[in-house]
């Protein structure tokens, strides 16, 4: 029975959240010259629940080819992907402070979906999950944004904003997972972590 997982991921988010349910966990990330954000290109118009799910088995394709390349041990590998949708509009991570100045003013009075996408290999099984959440946020003025900008909470962050930080103050109410939004939905990860025959 494997009693670690490897986690593909940068997001220190998704290390913590793993760490708060008591899953031991390695680092499998990708080498210097992987372009990991080449996955991520959002095909023409794509939905956004089939987008999240497609760039998370691409993570997870990735990860699992490095764990065979470097002749690592067979624990099961676990990956996700988080996005913003606002109706069908995808909105990944700002690639700058004015990109993530526009974004907050897109969600600003209005209500979007997180979607964060789980998938564990696990030998040739394959387990996946799909959260999804709610979000309204306030009507944000011009100068909050620019100070929510100025702190630097919203790059490497989807929808530019962070549930687990300073946007709080914005969000006037939240419907289906907290870790969810965050990054790493620890209901949904625990369940598929469990038929991977990890303890947790
Ligand atoms: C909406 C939201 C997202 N996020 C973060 C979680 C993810 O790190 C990031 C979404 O980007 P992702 O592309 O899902 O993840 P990543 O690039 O950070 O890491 P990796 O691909 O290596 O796994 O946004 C928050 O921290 N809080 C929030 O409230």
């Amino acid at each position: 029975m494997p009693d670690c997982v490897y986690l593909a991921s940068q997001s220190p988010r998704r290390r913590q959240l793993l760490d708060q349910i008591g899953v031991r966990h390695e680092l499998l990330l990708a080498e210097p010259g992987e372009d990991a954000e080449a996955l991520e290109a959002v095909r023409g118009r794509e939905a956004p629940a089939r987008y999240v799910q497609r760039v998370t088995a691409l993570k997870l394709d990735a990860a699992v080819a490095r764990q065979r390349a470097r002749g690592l041990p067979p624990a099961p590998v676990l990956c996700a992907d988080t996005t913003v949708a606002l109706g069908a509009t995808i909105l990944g991570k700002p690639e700058d402070a004015e990109d993530a100045g526009r974004m907050l003013a897109a969600l600003s009075g209005h209500t979007h979906r997180v979607l964060t996408a789980v998938a564990v290999q696990h030998g040739d099984q394959r387990l996946r999950a799909l959260s999804v959440s709610e979000v309204c946020f306030d009507a944000l003025t011009p100068a909050q944004i620019a100070a929510y900008v100025a702190s630097g909470e919203p790059l490497g962050k989807a929808g530019a904003y962070a549930v687990q930080g300073r946007a709080q103050a914005f969000i006037r109410t939240m419907r289906g997972s907290y870790t969810g939004i965050m990054g790493l939905p620890l209901f949904e990860t625990a369940q598929l972590l469990r038929q991977a025959g990890l303890p947790c």
